[in-house]
């Protein structure tokens, strides 16, 4: 727990994001573990990021007025006297996640946020973003940290990698955390923190190879291909009574996809490259995830939000007992702050991690988290069926890149082109002459 008297000052890059208000909540909730003088929201969209700051000024004021808060647009007042930067930006927010969701379904081919088609043009859109965002934060605060999960993750990570390999920025993702909460229900435990793991891939693309009980360091693996060849990681009863639709047929369909490589235990992400068949025809090519979230989540949090300002008081609102996501950020911050080497995953160069998979590739892997980064922990070899869906896939990611450093519309083509998710080189040829004038604003001008 707390080792000194500091107090520490962060900054949300993507302060109008929909996970604000959860975050802020779990982060003066946990004043205990990461204690905190200072927190800013960043974003460039004033009136969106407005909305959600006047709220959280008021949750702040009553639950912890002790932080300092604020918000604004200007980089050099967000960035200034910061310790932990949080990347959670959408660029080009859920009208262009609309686009990357609907564009490749028009071709027969899976829509979805982070993974095909769609995933890449995030990706390309994201890049110079984020690198932005730790240039102001190096210019600004250069002792800080960014802990990004901002997507697509995978591309991000390879990003950083080739042009701002020295910065101190850890790209992580809170999929695997959810479903590790699952498999400690399904045991009888509490949460991810009663697990020890071995997971090992790409982001939104990998294999729990080993689960244990962290006190007693049983095999919890037995019990748990057990519970999802039936069952996925579904748990059902109170756990689920507020999860969507769509993520509970996502957390059934684990099933399927234990099925095909049942020595290890997936990423609920592999049904859209195992299944991308039944993922397009169970799709509405005009009402995608996008467009359940504008209904949904948005609405909630935007009036939640307007509630809270309006009555002038936070009491009684929607996050005070949710957001997995955020706790998650909090340990890791905790972990950096107090050196304590916990262990997380992180997306880093694979240097050996995964023993017979290239050095330079991106690879989430589990990591000990201190104060001088990620350490990453040795996973073994990768299957013979995980190393050939990972160099796929990872050689994917790292076109995108080639695309956006070289403006090249052949490297993305060919990215399109090799993905799983694609069938066709004229499929992946038609998708990419669709997105390009919807990305204009974002992406370089491919040539
Ligand atoms: N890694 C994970 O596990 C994980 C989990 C959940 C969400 N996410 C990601 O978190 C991010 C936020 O998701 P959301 O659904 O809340 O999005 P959102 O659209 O609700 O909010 C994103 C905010 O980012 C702002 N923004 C866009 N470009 C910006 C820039 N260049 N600088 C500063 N702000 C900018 C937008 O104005 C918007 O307010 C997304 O990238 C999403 O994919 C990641
Ligand atoms: O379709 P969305 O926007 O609901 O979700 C996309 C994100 O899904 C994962 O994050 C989940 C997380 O696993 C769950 O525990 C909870 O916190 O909700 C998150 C968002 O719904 C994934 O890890 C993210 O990268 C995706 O952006
Ligand atoms: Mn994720």
């Amino acid at each position: 727990m707390v080792k000194d008297d500091r107090k520490f000052s962060v900054v949300i890059a993507g302060g109008g994001s929909t996970f604000t208000p959860g975050f802020i909540l779990r982060l003066i909730n946990q004043q205990d573990k990461f204690p905190l003088r200072q927190i800013k929201f960043y974003d460039i969209d004033a009136e969106r990021q407005k909305k959600i700051g006047d709220a959280c000024a008021i949750i702040i004021k009553e639950r912890a007025p002790q932080i300092k808060f604020s918000y604004t647009t200007d980089p050099e007042e967000a960035f200034t006297d910061v310790d932990f930067v949080f990347g959670s930006i959408r660029v080009g927010k859920y009208e262009m996640r609309s686009h990357d969701e609907k564009i490749p379904l028009k071709y027969g081919v899976n829509g979805q946020e982070t993974t095909g088609p769609g995933g890449m043009a995030y990706g390309l859109r994201s890049i110079p973003a984020i690198i932005q965002i730790i240039d102001y934060m190096e210019k600004y605060s250069p002792n800080a940290w960014m802990i990004n999960y901002s997507n697509t993750i995978a591309i991000v990570s390879e990003a950083c990698r080739r042009f701002r390999p020295k910065s101190k920025v850890i790209n992580i993702c809170d999929m695997p955390i959810d479903i590790m909460t699952r498999m400690a229900r399904i045991c009888g435990l509490k949460d991810y923190h009663d697990l020890d793991f071995i997971y090992y891939g790409l982001n939104h693309f990998g294999w729990w190879k080993e689960v244990r009980n962290y006190k007693t360091g049983e095999d919890l693996m037995p019990k748990l291909k057990k519970y999802v060849r039936e069952n996925g990681y579904y748990v059902g009863g109170d756990f689920d009574k507020d999860t969507e639709a769509s993520w509970v047929e996502t957390f059934k369909k684990a099933k399927d996809c234990y099925a095909l490589e049942p020595d290890t235990l997936p990423n609920t992400y592999m049904q859209y490259y195992y299944y991308p068949q039944y993922e397009v025809a169970h799709a509405d090519p005009h009402h995608t995830r996008t467009d359940e979230i504008l209904e949904y989540r948005q609405k909630i949090v935007f009036g939640e939000c307007k509630r809270i300002v309006e009555a002038g008081t936070a009491k009684n609102n929607i996050w005070d007992k949710n957001a997995i996501h955020s706790e998650y950020i909090v340990d890791i911050c905790h972990a950096i702050a107090y050196n304590t080497h916990e262990k997380f995953l992180a997306n880093i160069p694979n240097n050996g991690a995964i023993s017979n998979l290239p050095d330079d590739i991106i690879v989430e892997v589990p990591c000990l988290f201190g104060a001088d980064g990620v350490q990453p922990i040795a996973c073994g070899e990768a299957g013979r069926f995980q190393r050939g869906m990972i160099m796929e896939q990872v050689t994917c990611e790292q076109l995108v890149v080639d695309a956006y450093e070289q403006h090249s519309y052949e490297k993305m083509w060919q990215a399109f082109a090799l993905n799983k998710t694609v069938p066709d080189a004229l499929v992946a040829k038609k998708i990419l002459d669709d997105m390009i004038p919807v990305n204009a604003p974002y992406w370089p001008e491919l040539k």
